[in-house]
């Protein structure tokens, strides 16, 4: 299941726009907040969904019913571009437990890349709700290769994944992977350049948050 939150018009379209705009782009604090905003607008559209129960609450005038969540999810994110994003979803969900792994593009001479997963910390995801963020889901081999590697320690219950921009070509493939799984994103765009950069996009998402980097 695809979710794009904006299919209507909310403020999250504001933020996608801001976060595509390259004069926009030049403010890193903006850019990481907007894919903050982001995760926390998704952590909100997917707290309705997740399991709850219903509990008495003491107040000083008497007793109140409220409904509130049964379970903490597992929030995981890649590094480094997913902090940000991570953060939002952090920021609501903020008894979760966390996870953090590196996945990078591994780029080769002739152009080509390979997923490198190098670093992985993680609470047990066994029977757990698990809500993976990526700004990007490009071709979507790094949240795929990262779910593989996660299920080797445990399967979840749920998976749900978390994108600012998903492009179509890597959502069929999360979806032949892991057809389970639920994917929440800010828009959906459709062309992906030979180097697997999302169009129109918005360009290295973890170079704007952070600044560039070395090629690996
Ligand atoms: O869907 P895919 O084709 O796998 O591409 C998406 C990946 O590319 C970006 O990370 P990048 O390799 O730029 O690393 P970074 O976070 O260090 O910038 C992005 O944050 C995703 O993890
Ligand atoms: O368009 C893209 C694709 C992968 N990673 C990014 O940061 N941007
Ligand atoms: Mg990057």
């Amino acid at each position: 299941m695809v979710i794009n939150l904006s299919q209507e018009h909310s403020l999250v379209s504001n933020w996608v726009a801001e976060l595509r705009d390259t004069e926009i782009q030049k403010d890193r604090m903006r850019f990481r907040r907007n894919l903050e905003r982001i995760g926390e607008i998704a952590a909100y559209e997917i707290s309705k969904i997740l399991p709850t129960r219903d509990i008495e609450v003491t107040t000083s005038l008497g007793t109140a019913s409220a409904t509130v969540l049964s379970e903490q999810p597992v929030l995981t994110t890649i590094l480094r571009a997913g902090l940000p994003l991570h953060q939002g979803l952090l920021n609501y969900f903020d008894k979760a437990d966390c996870a953090f792994v590196s996945a990078y593009r591994k780029h080769n001479t002739d152009g080509t890349f390979e997923i490198a997963l190098e670093y992985y910390s993680s609470p047990d995801i066994e029977n757990r709700i698990l809500i993976l963020s990526d700004p990007m889901l490009a071709t979507g081999a790094s949240l795929v290769k990262t779910v593989q590697y996660l299920r080797e320690e445990g399967e979840p219950k749920n998976i749900h994944i978390v994108a600012a921009i998903a492009c179509s070509v890597g959502i069929e493939h999360v979806q032949r992977h892991i057809p389970e799984a639920v994917i929440w994103c800010g828009t959906i765009d459709d062309e992906l350049t030979a180097k697997g950069y999302i169009v129109p996009g918005l360009g290295d998402a973890g170079d704007l948050a952070f600044g560039p980097k070395i090629q690996n």
